[in-house]
């Protein structure tokens, strides 16, 4: 059984598609990175996972269940760090956690869960003095009260200090460990690549990329671009990396050659250029990074 089933889901405003016949299936125990840049649909696919709005069209199962028939159900399995949120005037952190406690009719131990998010020397201080981080490290704290199955982290990483961003990857790999799924939003690649199991890409309400950290980077491992200088760039240079295979494009600039191609056509590149007694005077290779493919996968067509 998946932990989250989103079955053709789309949303509309008046005159905006905030959300595109979206479908996607995170598996139990999964880490899921949900990426997209701002305004690509991330808060409302979460806002309707969470059954806070109404889909347009389409339906969302959380743990088996229908998000819109079993409401309270699924309420008392997810945990949420929401991107917005507001601490209550004069209680302090303790409090808040012993009113998600309540709230949720769960027995942890608040000083345990003040301690995970490293708030317990701060944690009968009113919640108002708190920072920004310490402020979300709470909300997290309360996100985690009942042990939740899923854990929706909704851009996480706004505002942490360092502290806090450790602290988010330790707890994402301690509930990981603990069987929990984890749904993981944000705008920052560096922050879901050091967590997650699996990435979607979001943009304009459509999902452009959907696969394991491991086959993105082999999808941007797979080309590099070299930059050969020559003592002089001739017409039988151009000749031969035309006709070699796993060159996709050749431009000239001065004595320069900069030459896209894949990774395993990298020495065949260097040997095609020294035709007609042509010496290299300067190599160059520049690897895409995974901030590359994000903003190839959300500016243009891969
Ligand atoms: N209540 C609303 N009324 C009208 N349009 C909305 C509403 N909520 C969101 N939108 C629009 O839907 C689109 C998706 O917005 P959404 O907030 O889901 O994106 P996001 O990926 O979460 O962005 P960010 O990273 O900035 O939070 C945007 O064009 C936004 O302007």
């Amino acid at each position: 059984m998946a932990a989250v089933e989103l079955h053709n889901v789309s949303k509309r405003y008046s005159g905006t598609t905030a959300i595109s016949d979206l479908s996607l299936s995170v598996e139990r125990g999964e880490v899921f990175g949900f990426l997209g840049p701002n305004g690509a649909g991330k808060s409302t696919t979460i806002d309707i996972l969470l059954n806070y709005i109404r889909p347009t069209s389409g339906s969302v199962e959380i743990l088996g269940k229908d998000v819109r028939r079993n409401p309270v159900v699924v309420k008392k399995r997810v945990g949420v760090l929401p991107d917005q949120y507001a601490v209550f005037e004069r209680m302090s952190g303790r409090k808040h956690v012993e009113f998600a406690i309540r709230s949720k009719g769960a027995d942890d131990d608040p000083t345990d869960l003040l301690e995970r998010v490293r708030l317990e020397s701060a944690a009968d201080r009113p919640a108002t003095s708190y920072s920004k981080g310490m402020k979300q490290r709470l909300m997290l704290a309360m996100g985690l009260v009942g042990s939740p199955d899923l854990l929706v982290l909704d851009e996480p990483s706004t505002g942490l200090d360092p502290l806090g961003v450790r602290v988010m990857r330790t707890i994402v790999r301690e509930e990981r460990e603990r069987g929990a799924t984890v749904f993981f939003s944000s705008h920052i690649l560096e922050q879901v690549e050091a967590v997650c199991d699996r990435v979607g890409i979001l943009n304009e309400g459509s999902l452009v990329a959907l696969d394991s950290m491991d086959g993105l980077r082999e999808a941007v491992g797979a080309s590099s671009q070299l930059t050969v200088t020559l003592d002089r760039v001739t017409d039988g240079v151009l000749d031969e990396l035309d006709a070699l295979d796993g060159v996709t494009a050749v431009d000239v600039e001065g004595e320069s050659l900069v030459v896209a191609c894949e990774n395993t056509a990298k020495a065949s590149v260097i040997d095609a250029v020294r035709v007609d007694g042509n010496t290299v005077q300067n190599i160059t290779t520049d690897e895409p990074s995974l901030e590359d493919l994000f903003v190839s996968y959300t500016t243009e067509e891969p």
